[in-house]
């Protein structure tokens, strides 16, 4: 029973189906009722399946009623390596991206990185699409990655976005439903992060995912990660996307 709830854990998890949560949910499995892409997680949290979801940061942007949990959440502070641009022609080429329907998020880093920082004029086509490049995110991302084959280049978007702003970059936070306990409930999570952290030997025993865990995904989320998410905002803003400053509640 965990600390606090006279009734076992009463709230319902949501989270992505990808490795790099795995750290945030190790202890909390058993209240985890539902897994999904960044994209079905929103809707989870939309259609009130969950009371708490690893939920794509832009989800919050546009959702101004939910609440985010400081302190923690998928970022990273350089190379990611789980979110990716797969080049098919060199990128002064590129005028059509594939996006990867999983993906909120890093749909709009591409974005941002491709028209905002680069002033180029891109055309989105769905993932069926013949394009001169693909987003992809999450585990499928790594295996794309693991069997590369040149020509065929790829741009790690954590990566570009430290290089040209300097922040961390966050793909992901615990977004939650304001729920009775919710405070108890984001302190629960936080210790999650914790405890996971400090069990990533327990969660996987493949020397490269470990390397991954440990120093690509960064779970902390402090004053640089709020200023890598005022960076992306401002950013969203200059291209007409999200015309309001969203107020974020942290708790
Ligand atoms: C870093 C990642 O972050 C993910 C990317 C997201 C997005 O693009 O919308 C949302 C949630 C994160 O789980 C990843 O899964 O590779």
């Amino acid at each position: 029973m965990k600390a606090g709830f006279s009734s076992g854990f009463p709230f319902r998890l949501g989270s992505v189906p990808y490795l790099n949560a795995r750290p945030l949910t190790w202890t909390l499995e058993h209240a985890v009722v539902f897994r999904g892409t960044p994209n079905a997680l929103c809707k989870a949290l939309q259609e009130r399946q969950v009371d708490a979801a690893l939920a794509p940061i832009v989800f919050a942007f546009q959702h101004p009623d939910f609440l985010l949990v400081d302190g923690v959440g998928i970022g990273a502070r350089g190379p990611v390596r789980s979110v990716i641009l797969v080049l098919e022609v060199p990128l002064d080429q590129v005028r059509t991206v594939a996006l990867d329907p999983a993906s909120r998020t890093s749909a709009l880093l591409v974005r941002v990185w491709l028209e905002g920082f680069l002033g180029r004029e891109i055309r989105y086509v769905s993932r069926e699409s013949i394009s001169d490049a693909h987003l992809w995110i999450g585990d499928p991302a790594l295996a794309v990655r693991r069997s590369l084959r040149p020509p065929r280049q790829l741009v790690d978007l954590g990566e570009v976005w430290n290089k040209i702003t300097g922040y961390p970059f966050v793909f992901a936070v615990w977004t939650v439903r304001n729920v009775s306990g919710v405070s108890q409930l984001a302190n629960l999570l936080r210790e999650a992060k914790d405890l996971g952290l400090a069990r990533i030997d327990e969660i996987t025993n493949v020397a490269e995912e470990r390397d991954y865990l440990s120093h690509c995904i960064h779970y902390e989320l402090g004053p640089q990660e709020h200023a890598g998410i005022e960076c992306f905002l401002s950013q969203l803003r200059k291209l007409g996307i999200f015309p309001q400053t969203p107020s974020l509640t942290w708790i």
